[in-house]
């Protein structure tokens, strides 16, 4: 699953400096960090939707929206992927009850 998150991951950090006309990436990057922002956020909003109703057939399309835009956000922000990975390898193994009962 990681693989094509990471090649999407690198095709979006080449799109930075890109004509926006001919990248949807670049569009959304030229507008800057806190729009990449809104957008996940509007993608996250249309994903719960189609969840609560039990779409899962629009839930996967919108699912995969979700994980596009919030590469683009973590692009905006110079936040690598892979540290994001790394940090959900960090957890494997660990319950969260048992992480939250150590907080
Ligand atoms: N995975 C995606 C992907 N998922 C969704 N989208 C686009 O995200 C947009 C979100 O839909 P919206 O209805 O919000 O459209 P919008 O035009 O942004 O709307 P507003 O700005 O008007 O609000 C759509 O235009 C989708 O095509 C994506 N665009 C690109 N990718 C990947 O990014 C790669 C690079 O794309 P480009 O940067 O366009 O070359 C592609 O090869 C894909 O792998």
């Amino acid at each position: 699953m990681s693989d094509v998150l990471k090649r999407l991951a690198a095709t979006i950090e080449a799109r930075k400096g890109a004509d926006p006309a001919s990248s949807h990436t670049a569009a959304l990057l030229a507008k800057g960090p806190a729009k990449c922002a809104e957008k996940f956020g509007e993608e996250a909003v249309e994903a719960i939707i189609e969840a609560v109703q039990g779409n899962r057939e629009k839930l996967t399309y919108e699912a995969a929206d979700v994980l596009y835009h919030l590469t683009v956000m973590l692009a905006a922000q110079g936040v690598a992927l892979d540290d994001v990975l790394a940090e959900l390898e960090r957890r494997e193994g660990r319950s969260g009850i048992a992480e939250k009962a150590a907080r």
